[in-house]
C-alpha cells in the first residue's frame, strides 16, 4: 500500500464487484438504445474505462472536462467551468453521465441542467462513489457503486493536487500529507 494512505475504503476487489453489478444493471436498462456514456474528466476516467468493459450492448462514449473546485484543493466553491466540451451532439440521445464521486452535488447538478438544455432524450447518472453527508444540491443519482463516509478520498482516478489518481483502490490520506504538500 502507498505509504501516504491511512486506510483503504474501497479495495481493488470491491471495485471489480461494484463495476460488474453496475455493468449488468446498465446493460439491462440500455439494451437496444445505443446510449452515449459521458465521462467527466479527469476523475472519472478510470471508472469509465472499467465500467464500459462490463456493458454487453451497443453504445458510444465521449469525454467532457469540467472543474468544480476553485483555488483550494478540498473546498468546493460551487463554480463549475467547462474546460473541454463534448464532440458529440446529445440531442435526442439517451445519455449516461459517468462520475467518480458525488460530494456537494454542484458538478452533477450543473451538468444535468446543461444536458437538459441541449435536449437529450434521457439523462441518467452513474457515480462510482457517493458521499451523501456533504450534499448541498440534491441531484438524483441513478446508479451508485459504493457509499462512503465524509472523508476526503484519493485513488481510482481521484486526486489530491493531481497525485494518487493511479492508485488501484480508494483510500484516505494521512493527515500529515495535507500539511506537507
Ligand atoms: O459533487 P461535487 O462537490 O461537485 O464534487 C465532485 C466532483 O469533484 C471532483 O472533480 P474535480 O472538479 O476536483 O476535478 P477532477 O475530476 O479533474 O479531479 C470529482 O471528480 C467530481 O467531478
Ligand atoms: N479526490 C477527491 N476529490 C473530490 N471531489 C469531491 N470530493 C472528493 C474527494 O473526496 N476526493
Ligand atoms: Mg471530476
Amino acid at each position: 500500500m502507498n505509504s501516504d494512505i491511512e486506510k483503504v475504503l474501497v479495495s481493488k476487489e470491491d471495485i471489480a464487484q461494484a463495476n460488474q453489478r453496475l455493468g449488468k444493471q446498465l446493460t439491462e436498462e440500455y439494451r437496444g438504445k445505443n446510449p452515449l456514456f459521458v465521462c467527466i474528466l479527469r476523475g472519472a476516467a478510470m471508472f469509465m474505462m472499467d465500467l464500459v468493459k462490463e456493458l454487453d450492448i451497443e453504445m458510444e462514449y465521449d469525454f467532457m472536462d469540467v472543474s468544480s473546485y476553485g483555488g483550494e484543493n478540498t473546498v468546493t466553491t460551487g463554480d463549475v467551468r467547462i474546460i473541454k466540451d463534448l464532440d458529440t451532439s446529445i440531442r435526442d440521445r439517451d445519455v449516461v453521465i459517468v462520475e467518480d464521486i458525488i460530494d456537494t452535488g454542484y458538478t452533477l447538478d450543473r451538468l444535468k441542467e446543461l444536458f437538459d438544455a441541449r435536449h437529450a432524450k434521457s439523462i441518467k447518472i452513474v457515480s462510482f462513489l457517493d458521499k451523501p453527508a456533504r450534499r448541498i444540491k440534491h441531484v438524483k443519482v441513478d446508479y451508485v457503486g459504493v457509499q462512503i463516509p465524509d472523508e476526503f478520498v484519493v485513488g481510482y482516478g481521484m486526486d489530491y493536487n493531481e497525485h494518487y489518481r493511479n492508485l488501484p483502490y480508494v483510500g484516505v490520506l494521512k493527515r500529515a500529507v495535507y500539511s506537507t504538500k
